[in-house]
């Protein structure tokens, strides 16, 4: 008999298997059964795809063997052999027994017993059942499966579930937003039937991954999609190269997941190893693709489990949940970590049979590479202990895991190098990305290289502008292409985490809803702003209206290092924002990537001081020269190809300038402060450690220097020296600007017909005539 305990949930595609041995009239004889209570029952979490095991197994479905419901009057009764109580056994129905002390130890071999008494007289139902939940599993092979169940088997599980449990609260910040979209997907679901799915017939998929990926809406396979997936299902290592946002993710995935159900239907997945380990530069990008793959697996019937490991979280849960992955993920310091520290992971990890590197390019180098190498040097290794000699790498087997490296950028040299076509250069500099993609150790002589963006690496519906102004300028400008295009979200990349610090609060100042996001941040702290910034998505689209005030600028704007500049896939960017010049052009294609993803539209607009114009004119040549060189200049220009130099209205820009001010003056003086306290403590602190007395001015004024620095010094001394009044009518003065309406929209040639006068009194605003956007 199966009860279900909780509500049934629609399990999403097909029918839910039932839990063998499924009927009530499976009990010929009660001979030996006594009433019980349904609590007492020995009731077993029902097996299920272990992606939904997370929290409480099959949405908390249990089953129970070897009871029969007896109906007395109107009183349900349920009868059980011993065998079928559990441990908890409780008065019921007049019965009185004292608890068996070693009941719980002996219960699952009673059950065992219980369940192959009833085999034989449900068999019937039971193979029904049975074909419903899994294709073609027999009668006798399921008959055996419960023969195998041993008592260690089910003490594991309640360990196991425990484990979910705990896994399951504490990913529940990770999840939510995958959740979330499953949730969509279930709603969904009713709709699949309407999608085309022509498209990916040819890369012959099985039924399962089309129909998940009909649950996505994803109608046809992206071109890095329809040229890798083969070639990775035929075995073969892959590098590809495509441009941001055009599905490199599922590129990789979908054969990974299609290779676990090959291995799951031919019963090859003996014991629970990973099969893939992919790995990426970064943790927010690690978490993503995570979730993109449970989002991929969610209507599977029976799923892999997918995990991350990354820094910043619990070591501990990140064992455990390795211990059991299918898949993982993870950024190479976390991941090199837990291998190190024990022999198991390691050993698991050695018979991967894919290993991924995501955006390769920087995950090879930076400061990443020396955890890569361990790792790639870990699991080439054939005996725990065994060290392959760095000089003697030719020598090194070829593995028969297949190795998929992708990025949107590979420079030209690494490109032939990745496909096999260029010699290694190896010297002295044994820490050089030629080394380490040696170290990645192929299968094949050469990889199939498969580039769907040979020449424009930007993505195709992305418009680029730039913007020139003074370096004591920056935050004006910003501010300025802020209000002056309207978007949903907005991305702001800056080359510093102090920028980053001072930028978040200057915005918030001026009434923008600004987030923080960098790599000095508690790890918590990072998904929460990324958190915060996708949560607030104001759907409504404003236009460059006819008055611009806060109100009708992004949505939300996440204020960023190049931590999130690879990979992060946030839908609904419009805008991307480089208030610094990148430090290169790779970088430049992979910020401006986080706009105008998977067919989208989106903008990117570089804030170039004097200072940074040459390096700008470098790195513009260098991101469009492939383009230039197919283009003629007319056709550049008329295609949109390139960066254009976009001129802010000046009227705009020098009325906006107060509340500029205003909002720099309180911020800088809120970080001189906080800072200043900080430096005060940290004094404070050595004086007593010496046991000298701290007098804040004499050590200020011993300190004190003219060179270089010594002017931010001074302001961030005058800043301190400001008072609270102070701050106090600043913030007044800027909310009453903050208040007036800046009137833009209304065209010279209309004003005939308009009361300019009352427009100005009742808006409290300022007239400025027809001021454009940004015009691109
Ligand atoms: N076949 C498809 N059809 C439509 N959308 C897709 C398809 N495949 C993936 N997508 C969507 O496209 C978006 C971008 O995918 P993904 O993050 O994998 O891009 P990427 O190429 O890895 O980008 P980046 O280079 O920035 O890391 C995701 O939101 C994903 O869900």
């Amino acid at each position: 008999m199966a009860i279900d305990k909780k509500r049934k949930r629609s399990e999403g595609q097909g029918k839910r298997p039932k839990a063998p041995g499924a009927s009530s009239k499976r009990q010929k004889s009660n001979a030996g059964k006594r009433v019980t209570s349904v609590d007492s029952l020995a009731w077993k979490t029902v097996d299920v795809p272990e992606m939904f095991d997370d929290a409480e197994g099959f949405y908390g479905l249990e089953e129970v063997e070897g009871v029969e419901i007896v109906r007395d009057g109107d009183t349900v009764k349920f009868m059980a052999a011993a065998a079928a109580e559990s441990d908890a056994s409780e008065e019921f129905g007049g019965f009185d027994d004292e608890p068996d002390e070693e009941a719980g130890e002996a219960q699952g071999d009673d059950v065992v017993a219980s369940a192959e008494q009833v085999a034989p007289v449900t068999s019937k139902k039971e193979s029904k059942d049975r074909k419903g939940a899994s294709k073609g599993e027999t009668e006798e092979k399921a008959a055996q499966k419960v023969d195998a169940k041993t008592q260690k088997e089910k003490k594991e599980k309640k360990e196991k579930k425990g484990a979910k449990v705990e896994q399951a609260k504490g990913d529940t910040e990770l999840q939510a937003n995958v959740f979330a979209q499953a949730a969509d997907l279930a709603d969904a679901d009713a709709e699949d039937n309407d999608i085309d799915m022509s498209e990916w017939v040819p890369l012959d998929l099985s039924p399962q991954i089309m129909s998940s990926i009909a649950r996505l809406k994803f109608a046809k396979p992206t071109a890095i999609q329809a040229r890798a997936i083969p070639q990775v299902m035929n075995g073969h290592d892959v590098v590809g190269k495509a441009a941001t946002g055009s599905g490199k993710t599922l590129a990789f995935g979908i054969p990974i997941v299609e290779s676990w159900l090959t291995k799951q239907a031919e019963k090859q997945v003996a014991k629970k190893e990973p099969i893939a380990m992919i790995l990426s530069p970064t943790r927010e990008l690690a978490h993503q693709i995570c979730d993109h793959l449970k989002l991929l697996c969610a209507g599977l019937t029976t799923a892999p489990y997918i995990c991350s490991v990354t820094g910043g979280l619990s070591v501990q849960k990140q064992q455990r949940q390795l211990e059991r992955a299918d898949i993982v993920v993870g950024t190479p310091g976390r991941m090199w970590e837990l291998m190190s520290s024990s022999n198991a992971v390691l050993g698991a990890l050695r018979g991967i049979d894919f290993l991924v590197v995501d955006e390769a390019d920087r995950l090879l180098k930076d400061g990443h590479f020396k955890d890569a190498e361990e790792i790639l040097k870990a699991i080439d290794r054939t005996a725990p202990g065994e060290e392959n000699d760095e000089d003697s790498d030719d020598e090194a087997p070829r593995h028969q895991r297949q190795t998929l490296v992708f990025s949107a950028t590979f420079n030209k040299n690494l490109q032939q190098k990745l496909a096999g076509k260029a010699r290694f250069n190896l010297t002295s500099d044994t820490e050089s990305l030629e080394y380490l993609l040696k170290k990645l150790n192929f299968r094949e002589e050469r990889p199939k290289f498969v580039d769907t963006n040979p020449i424009s690496q930007m993505a195709e519906n992305l418009k680029e502008g730039l913007i020139q102004c003074g370096d004591l300028e920056k935050d004006l400008y910003l501010y300025s292409v802020l209000l002056l295009q309207p978007t949903r979200r907005a991305l702001v990349f800056t080359n510093s985490i102090n920028t980053v610090r001072r930028l978040a609060p200057f915005l918030q100042a001026l009434n923008l809803p600004a987030f923080a996001l960098h790599s000095d941040m508690e790890q918590k702290a990072r998904l929460r702003s990324i958190e915060r910034f996708k949560a607030a998505n104001n759907t409504e689209t404003p236009s460059v209206s006819s008055s611009i005030s806060a109100s009708t600028t992004s949505s939300s704007i996440l204020i960023a290092t190049d931590v999130a500049a690879r990979g992060l896939d946030i839908p609904n960017i419009d805008l991307v924002i480089h208030y610094h010049v990148p430090r290169s052009a790779d970088d430049y294609v992979h910020r401006s990537g986080r706009t105008a993803r998977a067919n989208t539209s989106g903008i990117s607009i570089l804030l170039c001081g004097p200072k940074e114009a040459v390096p700008t004119q470098r790195l513009i040549a260098k991101v469009h020269a492939a383009a230039a060189v197919n283009t003629s200049r007319s056709q550049l220009a008329s295609a949109g190809v390139g960066v254009h130099t976009i001129d802010i209205d000046r009227r705009l820009v020098s009325h906006l300038r107060p509340r500029v001010s205003l909002a720099k003056k309180i911020t800088d003086t809120g970080i001189a402060k906080e800072k200043g306290a900080k430096e005060d403590d940290w004094m404070k602190n050595a004086a007593e450690e010496l046991g000298v007395e701290f007098d804040a001015d004499e050590l200020e004024a011993a300190g004190l220097w003219k060179g270089k620095g010594s002017g931010k010094k001074l302001r961030e001394k005058e800043a301190r020296a400001v008072t609270k009044a102070e701050v106090k009518q600043w913030r007044w003065e800027l909310k009453e600007l903050l208040a007036k309406r800046v009137n833009t929209g209304v065209s010279e040639k209309y004003l005939g017909g308009v009361d300019v006068d009352g427009l100005l009194r009742g808006a409290r605003g300022e007239f400025l005539g027809q001021v454009e956007g940004l015009g691109l």
